[in-house]
């Protein structure tokens, strides 16, 4: 895979607002979320170790979830630090809310459903105090053929901005989309519901299997309001001093 550099996003970054209003969130650190796509809770602990007090956000998938990670997420929130269950749901109804239902105990702060109109409503009605749902609109590493070879008869950018529209009207507490859709989410949402960004890039590193990719400080000018952060902190020789540039160029 090629590196990414600045000139990569400048016609990404040329295309969006100059430094659109980001929701006020009082500590700069909880505007990074740290994917722990680790295989082991183990692995997770010696990270969250490492970066110390660098960051105070931790996102739990798939990988880890199956491997211990759901008894992890509850321990990270008991000491105090943020939770993201990035479970992804996307089944019947009832069992979408039952789901969500079950996660509402775990202390966590985000966790995301796909964002299709009937698992979003049943999510809602699932949704526990504290816990704030994120649908995932269009994932990063989708492209537009990458769309209609999926079957979807519009572009990645209008696929965005209906799901975006359906999910405020439906209620939901955030979105899930690249930063390049973060200008056009925020137009259609308003400035109460929360932009969550993957496919975040330093720039100089690895996009890997992301498609749709910006830096964090390309980011920061489109309004967003956490980024997530996997690969180029989890593969990092110094994790810590990767999680302090981010949280600096996001400030
Ligand atoms: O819901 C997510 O967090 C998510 C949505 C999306 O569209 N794209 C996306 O990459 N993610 C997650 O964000 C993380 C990105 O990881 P890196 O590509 O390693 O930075 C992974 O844990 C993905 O599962």
């Amino acid at each position: 895979m090629p590196a990414l550099t600045s000139r990569a996003f400048r016609g990404i970054a040329a295309a969006t607002p100059k430094d659109a209003p980001m929701t006020e969130i009082a500590d700069p650190r909880d505007r990074l979320i740290v994917a722990l796509d680790l295989p082991s809770v183990q692995a997770a602990e010696a990270l969250i170790d490492r970066i110390g007090d660098a960051a105070t956000f931790y996102k739990i998938g798939y990988q880890l979830g199956y491997a211990g990670g759901l008894a992890l997420a509850e321990r990270l929130a008991a000491r105090g630090l943020k939770v993201f269950l990035d479970l992804k749901l996307h089944d019947i109804g009832n069992t979408v809310e039952e789901g969500v239902r079950s996660a509402s105990g775990s202390g966590a702060t985000f966790l995301t459903v796909h964002a299709y109109p009937q698992t979003m409503r049943a999510a809602v009605r699932g949704r526990g105090a504290g816990l704030k749902i994120l649908a995932v609109t269009v994932l990063t590493s989708y492209d537009d053929a990458d769309a209609a070879e999926a079957g979807y008869g519009l572009p990645v950018a209008e696929l965005v901005a209906k799901r975006a529209a359906q999910a405020a009207e439906i209620g939901i507490d955030g979105l899930v989309c690249s930063a390049a859709e973060a200008g056009s989410v925020r137009r259609i949402v308003g400035p109460d519901r929360l932009i969550v960004t993957p496919g975040i890039r330093p720039a100089g590193t690895e996009a890997g299997d992301q498609k749709r990719v910006m830096t964090p400080g390309d980011a920061r000018k489109v309004g967003i309001d956490h980024v997530v952060v996997g690969r180029p902190i989890t593969g990092a020789a110094d994790p810590r001093a990767v999680a302090q540039a981010i949280v600096t160029e996001l400030a």
